[in-house]
């Protein structure tokens, strides 16, 4: 099974790390090379463009693909099916606009154009929003923020997360086109090897984890329903006898509990008797 993920730019980094978070090490180095293998002999990785990837796994160049929402639409694959949102690169492609413009709503555009890195996108918006005349769409390729100040459009449909970049060049979103993560997808006659649910399984299992801590703590055993009931989440809390030397009555009891819940909950499981409270990572979760 080869899967196709981005040779560079803002999402080669993150999917990189979420490979080797998954457990599927690259074996020869992600540094612009073309393949790489993986600990997994079956599982290679072919490096591309985040624009092309889905394009390279329709085609059958890779079975798998890891890129941007916003490029599996502007590619209009067919017979390719998501199968994780990986919820990183997040971003909203915008109709924009020069702030102190006339164009404050999209049928404003009629007739005018609009310049932009995803055409059929654009087009697609134009078409279901129903503006007529419909806009003249320009394809450029990139520094698309500018064409509006040297008369190329009037306006622009482009990405954005922070709207650090569209200030810098005074334009004000007119409306939302489409919202975007980074999402593993598979072609679907490459659904039946169970290598690709493999992958997606332990890349859904590093999701899982993520904002997650894992909770071990010794407690009395005639508190231990006083324990229970002050621990959130995941199917309560395992309990497990100790070895106890001293025959104080101890048991140990380790839950799994979001990261934004540990502080209160260490608060309150040492109220009700608690102690030698661990608190650690945790790297996978299969559930
Ligand atoms: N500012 C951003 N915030 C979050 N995600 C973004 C942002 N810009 C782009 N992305 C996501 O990353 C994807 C790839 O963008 P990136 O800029 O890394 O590549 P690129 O510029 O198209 O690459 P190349 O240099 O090969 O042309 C986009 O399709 C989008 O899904
Ligand atoms: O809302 P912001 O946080 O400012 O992000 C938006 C910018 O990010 C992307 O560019 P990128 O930084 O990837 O540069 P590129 O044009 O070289 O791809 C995108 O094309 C926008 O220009
Ligand atoms: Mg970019």
């Amino acid at each position: 099974m080869r899967i196709a993920v981005p040779n560079k730019g803002r999402l080669h980094e993150p999917t990189i790390d979420l490979l080797e978070r998954a457990g599927l090490h690259l074996e020869n180095g992600a540094d612009r090379k073309l393949y790489a293998d993986t600990v997994d002999p079956d599982v290679s990785v072919l490096f591309a463009r985040a624009a092309d990837i889905p394009e390279y796994v329709a085609d059958g160049a890779a079975d798998a693909g890891i890129t941007g929402y916003d490029q599996v639409r502007e590619a209009r694959v067919d017979d390719v099916a998501e199968l994780l949102d990986l919820e990183f690169g997040r971003c909203r492609l915008v109709l924009a606009a020069p702030e102190d413009g006339d164009i404050t709503a999209v049928e404003n555009l009629a007739g005018k154009t609009v310049a932009t890195e995803f055409p059929n996108i654009t087009r697609d918006f134009f078409a279901e929003t129903g503006v007529d005349p419909e806009p003249d769409v320009v394809e450029v390729t990139g520094a698309t923020e500018l064409t509006p100040h040297v008369e190329m459009a009037d306006a622009i449909v482009d990405i954005t997360s922070t709207g650090t970049t569209l200030k810098m060049n005074r334009l004000a979103v007119v409306e939302e086109v489409l919202s975007s993560s980074v999402r593993l997808f598979a072609r679907e006659d490459a659904l039946e090897d169970p290598k690709i649910e493999e992958v997606r399984t332990a890349l859904a299992s590093v999701k899982q984890a993520e904002g997650k801590r894992y909770l071990m703590m010794n407690v009395p055993e005639d508190r231990l329903d006083q324990v229970r009931d002050v621990i959130p989440g995941m199917g309560g809390p395992t309990v497990m006898d100790i070895a106890d030397e001293n025959g104080d009555g101890k048991v140990a009891v380790h839950a799994v509990v979001d990261e934004s819940d540990v502080f209160e909950t260490i608060t309150e499981v040492k109220k009700v008797g608690a102690s030698d409270v661990l608190v650690t990572e945790i790297e996978r979760l299969v559930e």
